[in-house]
């Protein structure tokens, strides 16, 4: 099935625009498991039991997995995905960008080694460099657009010479001639809620990912004003408010208290 219509199955069916992030991190693993490289699987899949049915999304972070030599364990994790919650699409956030043959390979790690129903991508070198991963029908392409980070004004931020700020220009080409066949979305920050709604204004049906909730900050109903249209989805993902909700033996338990909390909150916001 495609991105976009699981996105839209799994936002209607769990009311949800909340997307869990999987950044699993064994330094803050709930005891006996912590410092535990070996336990990421294991960690990720009880966060994914207890939060199936309230998210519209999961994006697990491949550098998490990557830093560990855990690949193995999230390519058994995407499986897990697919098997306890087939209705969820699964974002893999790996902001990759390079010269097309570079990015074929890339396409080819996302889509067949993972399986993933969409990625993000960095746009810095340019459509040709975004181009292979269109081959993969059905797939999302999500590129990075005006981040949550404060370095992030360093150059989404600067004026080109048609008077457009660049992040401005960008979500004029995904939402114009770049979006060939409706698959492209933008990373926009929770963090940067005035920015948002001009992303918005720009890109008006594109799916959004907005990160910056929870630990950056971000305010989740100001998120929801900003971004959100009944004919434009929005993702909005939390991971460590989430997954590091507690360090004790409750951690699932608390991590969907906090994930329902947040799914409400951007629930009530829609008015
Ligand atoms: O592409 C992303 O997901 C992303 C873009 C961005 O602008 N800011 C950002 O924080 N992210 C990712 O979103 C997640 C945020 O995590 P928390 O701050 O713990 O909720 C991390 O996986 C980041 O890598």
């Amino acid at each position: 099935m495609h991105f976009s219509q699981m996105l839209a199955g799994a936002t209607a069916r769990h009311q949800s625009q909340l997307c869990v992030g999987l950044d699993p991190d064994p330094a803050k693993f709930p005891t006996p498991w912590q410092g535990d490289a070996a336990r990421i699987h294991d960690f990720c899949a009880r966060i994914v039991d207890a939060t199936k049915d309230l998210v519209c999304a999961f994006k697990p972070q491949i550098a998490y997995f990557a830093a560990h030599r855990a690949e193995d364990q999230l390519e058994r994790l995407m499986a897990y995905i697919r098997r306890v919650a087939p209705e969820v699409p699964v974002i893999l956030d790996a902001k990759r960008g390079d010269i097309g043959p570079t990015a074929a390979q890339y396409a080819r790690e996302a889509f067949e080694r993972y399986q993933a129903d969409a990625v993000t991508l960095s746009p810095f070198m340019g459509f040709d460099s975004i181009e292979p991963y269109l081959k993969y029908d059905g797939k999302g392409l999500i590129l990075l657009c005006r981040t949550s980070n404060p370095g992030g004004s360093d150059l989404q931020a600067q004026a080109l010479a048609n008077g457009d700020l660049l992040y401005e220009h960008l979500a004029k080409e995904a939402a114009g001639h770049w979006n060939r066949d409706g698959r492209l979305g933008l990373v926009v920050g929770a963090t940067f809620p005035r920015e948002l709604a001009r992303v918005r204004e720009l890109a008006p049906t594109l799916p959004l990912l907005i990160p910056g909730v929870g630990a950056q900050g971000g305010d989740a109903a100001e998120t929801v004003r900003a971004a959100w249209r009944p004919d434009a989805p929005i993702i909005v993902n939390s991971s460590r408010a989430v997954l590091y909700a507690s360090s004790g033996e409750d951690f699932a338990l608390r991590a969907r208290a906090v994930a329902d909390a947040t799914r409400r909150e951007l629930d009530a916001a829609r008015g």
